[in-house]
């Protein structure tokens, strides 16, 4: 029998320190395979509402800050929605300022009348995280979205209606604004996880009342959809979650495949319009659904802008190969144009004024 063969050699990393659990080493791990997410050296701006989620994250961020070479500060935003938010966003400002922690603080001046309101909360909340990431040079604001985030966005999504994109959400990482990017490293761990992280690490907890709020459609899925599920098959907010990894995963890399497919369909454009054309009988023999996502990937890689799928479905419709030669205004300025042989963009700026759209 012949000896086993050595182990592969790994990337030799410092002895972990004495105050670090098991969730601290996961995290490490993730952030080495994904050294992009937050890279070592770097600034991070924390947005933490002192809920149990991002309080699990400036206790595992902190505990790893030395070794990644991070400098981190806090932000928490105070929406005034009680009477108390005042005074537990003093609590948290001198529970960070004791361990050293920078910690700036917004209170909403102009929230609208009515009680909660999810949505201009949380534009609030990431317009003031845009401007203080740039006032203080920071390229990463980070969140600490759960796994149980990520499965009540994906049951959210799919209950409104959403393509693969929306249900691939939330993202790990997302552009903000300009360079400043939004980082969720906790979406492998779960809400229940963050509690005993908190518990362990003897992290303060401040209590959203608000989390519980049925006005919140979240909250009612949180509280209401999510626990049907779990009885129904236990684990279900684990899977959903994974499900939405996967599906981000594949949505990201889906564009090499398609350009490998869209490869052999490429031609030359009409002279003077110089772009690339594509060669429309080929790419109208195939599946619908290959046309759809190859027409639109096209599309998007020029105009920016995607398609609905009506939208899709009618210029493919028009292109069919009985159909003669046409052309359609797209937003933004864009006009397709088809002859029997190819298809190809013009835009508004490089035709004469009186060839624009009206
Ligand atoms: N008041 C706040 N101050 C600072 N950060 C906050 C505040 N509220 C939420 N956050 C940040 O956002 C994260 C997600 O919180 P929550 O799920 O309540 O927000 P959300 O509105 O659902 O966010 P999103 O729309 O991005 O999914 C928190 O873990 C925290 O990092």
């Amino acid at each position: 029998m012949s000896a086993p063969p050595p182990p592969p050699p790994s990337t030799p990393s410092p002895a972990a320190p004495a105050d670090w659990g098991a969730d601290h080493l996961h995290l490490h791990r993730l952030l080495r395979r994904q050294p992009d997410l937050l890279p070592a050296g770097s600034p991070l701006l924390l947005a933490v509402s002192g809920g149990q989620d991002s309080m699990a994250l400036v206790g595992l961020l902190s505990g790893l800050r030395r070794l990644h070479g991070w400098t981190l500060h806090l932000w928490h935003g105070d929406h005034r929605w009680r009477a108390e938010s005042e005074q537990q966003a003093r609590e948290l400002e001198a529970w960070a300022g004791q361990r050293g922690l920078p910690i700036s603080v917004d209170t909403w001046q102009d929230a609208p009348d009515g009680g909660p309101r999810e949505a201009p909360a949380r534009q609030w909340r990431y317009d003031r995280l845009r401007a203080l990431a740039s006032d203080l040079q920071v390229a990463r604001v980070v969140t600490g979205h759960t796994a149980s985030d990520r499965a009540e966005t994906l049951l959210l999504n799919l209950a409104r209606g959403s393509h693969r994109r929306g249900l691939a959400s939330l993202r790990r990482r997302r552009p903000l604004s300009g360079g400043i990017a939004l980082v969720r490293p906790l979406l492998g761990i779960r809400r229940r996880d963050t509690a005993r992280i908190c518990r362990e690490l003897g992290l303060p907890v401040w209590p959203d009342p608000s989390n519980h709020d049925p006005r919140f459609s979240r909250n009612r899925v949180r509280g209401e959809v999510l626990p049907v599920l779990e009885a129904l098959h236990p684990g279900a907010e684990g899977r959903l979650a994974e499900l939405a990894e996967q599906l981000a995963e594949e949505e990201d890399a889906a564009g090499e495949l398609l350009d490998l497919a869209l490869a052999p369909l490429i031609a030359r454009g009409p002279g003077e319009i110089g772009d690339q054309a594509l060669r429309r009988r080929p790419l109208t023999r195939l599946e619908r659904a290959n046309q759809r996502l190859l027409l639109q990937h096209w599309l998007e890689a020029r105009t920016g802008r995607r398609l609905s799928r009506r939208g899709l479905d009618s210029l493919l419709d028009r292109l069919a190969p009985a159909r003669g030669p046409g052309q359609a205004d797209l937003a933004g300025g864009w006009r397709l144009h088809w002859l029997r042989t190819t298809l190809w963009l013009s835009h508004d700026a490089d035709r004469p004024p009186d060839d624009r759209h009206p």
